[in-house]
This record gives structure tokens, C-alpha cells and sequence, in this order.
């Protein structure tokens, strides 16, 4: 960390601080409510620990934070493609971008950050023209907001996830109910299938056609991760399993095990025309089981 930290809110009890790390802008909340942090790179989610729970977000030790790499762990936003794209970067470049810090406020329920992001042809294939707008509330509950306007002449077709990565006991005591006997897209193998769902242990790599309140529950930690989601299509459980965990140098030995990805997607490209807007939106609340 840069010796460098700029005081953004700084009010009784209530603490909003920006310094860098290796160059990345980053953001840290205290409230009372909560501690929380996050990147203005890639506008990226990086912790959310409301009171009396620990961190909900998992962040791999060995995530870069360098220029045109991914981080590993948070809530990376994969835009405007989910996913492989021939000749592209995977899951697209809101994640490899730098995002602009449009304003901070606080209130005595939490902290809301808004973050933009705007450009025109920022891809070889998808050379359009658009502005971004996310809005983060963190408190006792955590809400993300992203508003997609088409600022170009062109409609254009997206897809794209709120790719959260959880933090758990271990997924083999994790489950989500919701998702049992839904139907889903195995990308491990390339079919549909339906199936019970007992936990989340790796490998998994599912899209489960479905955007109906989920929940998470980590009988390790006693805790229910509640979520849900407006806008989008699909959940997506992903968790590597040890084999491919162990080829990706960003994911630091054993973390494979500590986390679980339940991602709000809209996976089917969708036609946004130009002038027009959308938003996506997820809600995350945490409780104990018992
Ligand atoms: O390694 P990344 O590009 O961050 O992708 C990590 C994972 O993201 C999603 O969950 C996809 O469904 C997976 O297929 C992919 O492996």
C-alpha cells in the first residue's frame, strides 16, 4: 500500500479512505454498520463484512492488481460479454478497466458509492459507444445497481454476470436449496441436464436457467448469504475443484476451497438500442442459519 491516503468521508464513526496499491485507486469503508473496500479498477467489489459476520467475499492472496489482468475474488463485473469471445479477453473489459469515482455518500444505515464508466469502441468486435453506471450501497445489507445506457448511434447486443465470489467454510458444506432439480447448461461437458443439488464442491461450472431468490447456506460457518436479482436471466455456480484451481497462478493454494461463485447473469445476448438503457441489480443479505 501507498503511503498515500486520501480522506473521501470522514465523519464520527465513519471513515471513507482512497490510497493505492501497485497504482490501483482503492477505496476503504468504516461504518458502523460495516467495513468494506473496493477498486476503482474494474470498479470491482473486493470485501463486505457487515457487523458480526466475517468478510462475505472471498479475495484470492495472490489476485494482481495490475493494468489489464482480471482480480481474482470480490465481484468482478463481466461486460459486455459473458464468457469466451474469439480474439477477445474472457468475460469482457469492464473488469480491465479504470472506473471514475462520481460521488460517496453516508447515511446511519451505510455508505453508497457510485462509480462510472464510459467509452466508444473499446473492443476490436464490439466497437460501440456506451456509459456505465454503478451504484454500490454497503450497510447492514449490500445492494449493486448497473445501469447500461447505449450512448451510441448502433444498438448493440450484451450479455454479462455480477461474478461474486463467496467466502465459505468449504463448499462441501455449502448448498443452494433453490437451485436443486432446475434445470441447467453444464459448460463442463456442453449439455443441459437437471439435477439434485447437495453442495457446491468443485469441479462445477453450471448455468442454472433461473433468476429466483437464492440462498446460500454454509452449515461451516452458519451463515445464509441471501440473494437476489432484478434484471437478469440465470444463476451461475462455479467452483474449479482442485485440478484447475491448481493451473491458475491468481488463485493462491487451497483457495479453491474457500470460496463458491453464485453469479447473477443475463447469458443470452440481448439487444440494447441505441438511447436506450437497463439495469441489473442484486440485493445480498446475511444471517445465521440458526
Ligand atoms: O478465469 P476467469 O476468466 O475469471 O473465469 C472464471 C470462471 O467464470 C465463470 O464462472 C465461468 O462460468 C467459468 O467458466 C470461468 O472459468
Amino acid at each position: 500500500m501507498s503511503q498515500k491516503t486520501l480522506s473521501i468521508v470522514e465523519q464520527r464513526d465513519v471513515n471513507v479512505t482512497q490510497s493505492t496499491n501497485n497504482g490501483i485507486p482503492i477505496l476503504r469503508i468504516e461504518h458502523p454498520q460495516c467495513h468494506a473496500a473496493l477498486s476503482l479498477y474494474a470498479g470491482h467489489v473486493l470485501s463486505w463484512q457487515p457487523k458480526g459476520h466475517s468478510d462475505v467475499f472471498w479475495l484470492s492472496e495472490n489476485t494482481h492488481y495490475q493494468d489489464g489482468k482480471a482480480i481474482r475474488g470480490g465481484i468482478p463485473l463481466c461486460w459486455p460479454w459473458f464468457g469466451a469471445k474469439e480474439g477477445e479477453v474472457n468475460h469482457g473489459f469492464a473488469r480491465t478497466s479504470l472506473w471514475q469515482l462520481t460521488k460517496v455518500t453516508s447515511s446511519d444505515e451505510g455508505v453508497e458509492v457510485v462509480l462510472t464508466f464510459e467509452g466508444d469502441a473499446k473492443a476490436a468486435t464490439w466497437p460501440f459507444a456506451f456509459k456505465v453506471t454503478q451504484t454500490l450501497f454497503f450497510g447492514e445489507e449490500f445492494s449493486q445497481t448497473i445501469d447500461i445506457a447505449n450512448t451510441g448511434e448502433y444498438d448493440f447486443e450484451h450479455d454479462g454476470a455480477l461474478h461474486s465470489y463467496f467466502s465459505v467454510s468449504q463448499p462441501e458444506q455449502t448448498c443452494v436449496p433453490e437451485l436443486s432439480q432446475v434445470r441447467f447448461f453444464d459448460k463442463l461437458d456442453g449439455s443441459e441436464k437437471t439435477k439434485t443439488l447437495n453442495d457446491c464442491r468443485g469441479p462445477k461450472d453450471r448455468i442454472y436457467f433461473t433468476h429466483q431468490d437464492v440462498q446460500l447456506l454454509d452449515y461451516g460457518l452458519n451463515r445464509n448469504i441471501k440473494l437476489s436479482a432484478h434484471g437478469t436471466s440465470t444463476w451461475i455456480l462455479w467452483n474449479p475443484g482442485t485440478e484447475s484451481a491448481d493451473a491458475m497462478a491468481d488463485v493462491h493454494a487451497g483457495g479453491e476451497k474457500e470460496f463458491v461463485c453464485l453469479e447473477a447473469g443475463f447469458t443470452e445476448p440481448l439487444t440494447l438500442s441505441a438511447g436506450d438503457s437497463v439495469s441489473i441489480r442484486q440485493v445480498i443479505k446475511v444471517s445465521h442459519i440458526s
